[in-house]
């Protein structure tokens, strides 16, 4: 039936993914109430995002009937567990979805629009939402090493902090800090943390969640980001389509977000259009695009559920995990 996402299933018969259009995709919903308007997802688009009430009734009421599954079962378990363990037994930790994929895919759209679905199930969940960028590695220290070309690349996270933070949530700690990363100044805000106060759900959104690493070799336990994840997203689109919404909004950013003096990006909006353009390629050929196809696109056969794009950030097909 599908053609883009084939080569994830080199034969579905053997595949650990079964595929969907978007429109069997969207039955799925049954009967889940759609509880936001057009202005609740006006509001929670990033610039560029097209999206709308239609595509949450479409596809994310069906993700958000699926994760419901995911969680309650998750709690039946802890309960079964509860038995084993007695009085003193584990406690409840929050259950984490990680969402992936490239740089200008629309994963913060995707993240926040999931949050406000999960937060109106009817138990009224707390959901927190935390990105990795706030775990990159200060532009002093990028550059200083020079990564600076390499941000977004491994390398350039603090891997430790990243895995401290979600060994916390996952500990079921209180007030667990999470630095914060500014867009504008295009760098870590020095001091600055979002508090995390064991929510029910945490959706943790970023380029390299599921990314794995060599495993020590002296049996040292060094977990994956995603080995804290109940749940993992991958965002995908064709590459062609991801370059143009980079491109797109980096022009849109230089006549909005860029104007502003304080922004790293300041001066690429008193450049010509041309100029202004021929930056934009570049950072996206060097950069984000390398980064997609070395370090991302090969998280891809990693997620639960694979949300593929296509024109207009509209999502064509949908491949979930079987097994
Ligand atoms: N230079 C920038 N200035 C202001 N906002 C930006 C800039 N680059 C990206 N953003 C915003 O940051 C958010 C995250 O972008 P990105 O990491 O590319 O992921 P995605 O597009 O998948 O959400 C988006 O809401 C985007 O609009
Ligand atoms: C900050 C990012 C690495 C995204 O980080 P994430 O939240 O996914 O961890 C990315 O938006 C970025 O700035 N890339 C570097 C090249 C560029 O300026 O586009």
């Amino acid at each position: 039936m599908s053609i883009a996402l084939d080569h994830l299933v080199a034969s579905e018969k053997y595949s650990p993914y079964r595929l969907f259009t978007a429109e069997r995709w969207a039955e799925f919903r049954a009967d889940t109430p759609l509880t936001l308007s057009e202005d609740e997802v006006r509001r929670l688009r990033s610039l560029n995002d097209p999206i709308d009430l239609d595509e949450v009734r479409r596809i994310y009421l069906s993700v958000s009937r699926l994760l419901y599954a995911h969680v309650e079962a998750t709690l039946q378990l802890y309960r079964q567990r509860q038995v084993f363990f007695g009085a003193n037994g584990s406690v409840k930790t929050p259950f984490i979805i990680g969402i992936a994929g490239s740089v200008a895919v629309g994963k913060s759209t995707t993240a926040r629009v999931l949050k406000e679905l999960l937060q109106r199930w009817p138990s009224s969940p707390k959901v927190d939402l935390v990105t990795t960028d706030g775990f990159l590695l200060p532009n002093d220290v990028l550059r200083r090493e020079n990564l600076m070309e390499r941000k977004g690349f491994p390398e350039s996270y603090d891997v430790g902090a990243l895995l401290r933070f979600l060994s916390a949530i996952k500990s079921g700690e209180r007030d667990v800090k999470a630095p914060i990363y500014s867009h504008l100044t295009y760098d870590v805000l020095p001091g600055e943390y979002v508090t995390i106060d064991r929510p029910d759900i945490l959706v943790f959104e970023g380029i390299n969640v599921l990314q794995t690493r060599e495993l020590p070799k002296d049996g040292k336990f060094v977990p994956f980001i995603s080995d804290f994840f109940d749940f993992s997203i991958y965002i995908d689109a064709p590459e062609d389509l991801i370059h143009q919404w980079y491109i797109d909004r980096f022009m849109r950013l230089r006549e909005t977000a860029f104007q502003n003096p304080e922004s790293f990006f300041h001066r690429y909006s008193q450049l010509s259009q041309d100029a202004a353009l021929a930056i934009a390629e570049s950072l996206w050929a060097n950069i984000n695009l390398k980064n997609l196809r070395e370090n991302i696109l090969p998280t891809r056969p990693r997620a639960d559920l694979v949300l593929r794009k296509g024109a207009d950030h509209l999502i064509e097909e949908v491949a979930l995990r079987k097994l």
